[in-house]
């Protein structure tokens, strides 16, 4: 059976941190605990208008990160160009807009097209693979092959909304029948948005994912329980459900 990596998100310690314009809590320190606890790779999202993550972060942690650096972007030529220079192992393009509270939804390839055919372009001539993170569609796993991508990331915003109305059934098994078919189409499937200790199991059971991405349950745990616990829950949950 495929080991199931864990990418920690760690944009939410910088959102603390902004909150108060303070240095601490820094994140290069939370990527440090977070990769001693067992994490995979780290994932940091550069935001236009850097309301957590910083240039200097993303800057100081491509030098301090020791597994692997996911950096989330948006298409934007100012942040794709900052991208480029700092060449994290993997670049994963996402849809942004100003005023929503988190990402939304997934990217829209057909839209956007030809700017991502650039990027990942670009992207192969530094040795950064791209992933693209989409709703989990036909329409858009097809699209994310067309562009000439390797890797996706399914959104699983909507499964952890509908799981707390109680109507994630249909949800889930759109993820699970879009990683079959991902996968089958030979991308690497990665998954994440809005997963918690509670609806972490039934996703790490889909056993065509490779990596799932995880934040803002994860630094909240560590509130009360400590980022090295946090991290090593979330890696026991998900080892379990994948082995069971
Ligand atoms: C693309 C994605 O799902 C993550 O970037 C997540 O949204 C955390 O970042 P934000 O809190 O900025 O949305
Ligand atoms: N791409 C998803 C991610 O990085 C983590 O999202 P969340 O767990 O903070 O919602």
């Amino acid at each position: 059976m495929q080991n199931l990596l864990l990418g920690v998100n760690i944009d939410h310690v910088a959102t603390l941190r902004n909150a108060r314009k303070t240095s601490y809590p820094d994140p290069i320190q939370a990527a440090y605990i977070v990769e001693q606890a067992g994490a995979d790779s780290i994932t940091l999202h550069l935001r236009e208008d850097e309301r957590h993550i910083s240039q200097r972060d993303v800057f100081l942690l491509r030098d301090t990160i020791q597994t692997k650096m996911n950096l989330e972007l948006s298409l934007n030529e100012r942040i794709l160009n900052i991208a480029y220079q700092v060449k994290p192992d993997f670049c994963c393009l996402v849809p942004e807009k100003r005023n929503e509270l988190t990402t939304e939804g997934g990217l829209n390839i057909l839209i956007h097209k030809k700017r991502i055919i650039s990027a990942i372009k670009e992207f192969n001539k530094l040795n950064i693979k791209t992933s693209l993170f989409i709703e989990p569609t036909f329409e858009q796993i097809e699209a994310a092959v067309s562009v000439g991508a390797s890797i996706i990331e399914l959104h699983t915003g909507s499964y952890a909304q509908k799981i707390i109305q109680k109507k994630e059934i249909k949800e889930l098994k759109k993820l699970q029948d879009m990683a079959i078919y991902a996968k089958k189409l030979g991308l690497v499937v990665n998954a994440g948005h809005g997963l918690d200790y509670h609806n972490v199991c039934a996703i790490a059971k889909i056993k065509e994912i490779n990596e799932l991405n995880i934040g803002h349950s994860i630094i909240s745990r560590a509130i009360f329980h400590g980022l090295h616990n946090a991290v090593k829950d979330m890696k026991y949950l998900m080892k379990e459900a994948r082995n069971t």
